[in-house]
């Protein structure tokens, strides 16, 4: 698929399926996130840019939970997936990163087999009542990461023996396994080769067919390329949020337009 076709792909869908209201996100003293006001759509994929240190990846980890993970993070506001609540406290953080999965900058495979990876989660959630279920599942989500027909005949060999872009594809793999509403990427890309580059980004425009999916990105090439919306952030203020298209061609903020133009960054 070339990079016109992926860009040209218009936004159709409308439907907000993560909505965030004055969200403050706080290490320590440090105010790394200042009163984010930002609705994520379905089925769409949403980029978000800006120089290094504006809070890309703290305001992606908010959305899962994650930022739960480190001590000194203090989160406020509101945020909803499908309207209901995640930080309220009958939410079990484990289930919402079922449904909200995550794929890192360095592909993380576990040290067990390609196919214990990806059955790792299914397993956990008890999503597969038998092992022929949880082969289906298995298959499946390889086929969904584009991976099958490379590990099909070697799947119990180890996750870790793959190349780094059959590794990252595998973390996608396991992450699609838990069947997630909600796809969230931390610069998938930046460990990987330009072959295994597009790869991961020609699934990525295959996977928003099922999900939501938010990539955090260095590369404004590459937000150009896969996304159809962005979001430009500067000293952890979301500065600017719209189409890709606008926002690369036509941004109302100077912030956005110094960015874009490699003024700052
Ligand atoms: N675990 C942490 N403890 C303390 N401060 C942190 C932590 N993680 C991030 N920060 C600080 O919060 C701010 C936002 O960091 P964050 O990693 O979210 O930015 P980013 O835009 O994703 O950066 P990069 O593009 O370099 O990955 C930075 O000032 C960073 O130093």
């Amino acid at each position: 698929m070339n990079d016109m076709s992926l860009l040209e792909r218009a936004v159709d869908q409308t439907e907000i399926k993560i909505s965030a209201r004055d969200v403050q996100v706080w290490y320590g003293d440090k105010h790394a996130i200042k009163d984010v006001n930002v609705d994520l759509l379905d089925k769409t994929v949403t980029a978000f840019i800006g120089p290094s240190g504006c809070g890309k990846s703290t305001f992606l980890r908010c959305l899962n939970r994650m930022n739960d993970t480190i001590d000194i993070s203090r989160v406020e506001g509101r945020i909803t997936l499908d309207g209901e609540d995640i930080y309220d406290r009958r939410v079990d953080p484990v289930q919402l990163r079922a449904r909200v999965g995550m794929v890192f900058q360095k592909p993380n495979p576990f040290p067990k087999t390609i196919y214990d990876n990806v059955a790792y989660g299914p397993r956990i959630h008890g999503l597969a009542r038998h092992r022929a279920e949880l082969d289906e599942i298995v298959e499946k989500s390889l086929r969904g990461a584009a991976l099958w027909n490379e590990v099909k005949d070697r799947l119990q060999e180890p996750g870790t023996g793959l190349s780094g872009g059959q590794q990252q594809r595998l973390c996608i793999a396991r992450a699609v396994a838990t069947q997630p509403e909600v796809l969230l990427m931390d610069e998938p890309c930046s460990a990987l080769d330009p072959i295994a580059t597009s790869q991961v980004e020609e699934l990525i425009d295959q996977l928003r067919a099922e999900f939501s999916v938010v990539i955090v990105t260095h590369s404004m090439q590459q937000a150009a390329r896969v996304s159809q919306k962005t979001a430009f952030f500067h000293l952890g203020n979301l500065v600017e949020y719209g189409s890709t298209d606008d926002i690369f061609t036509n941004p109302r903020d100077p912030r956005t337009e110094s960015y874009i133009s490699g003024r700052i960054g």
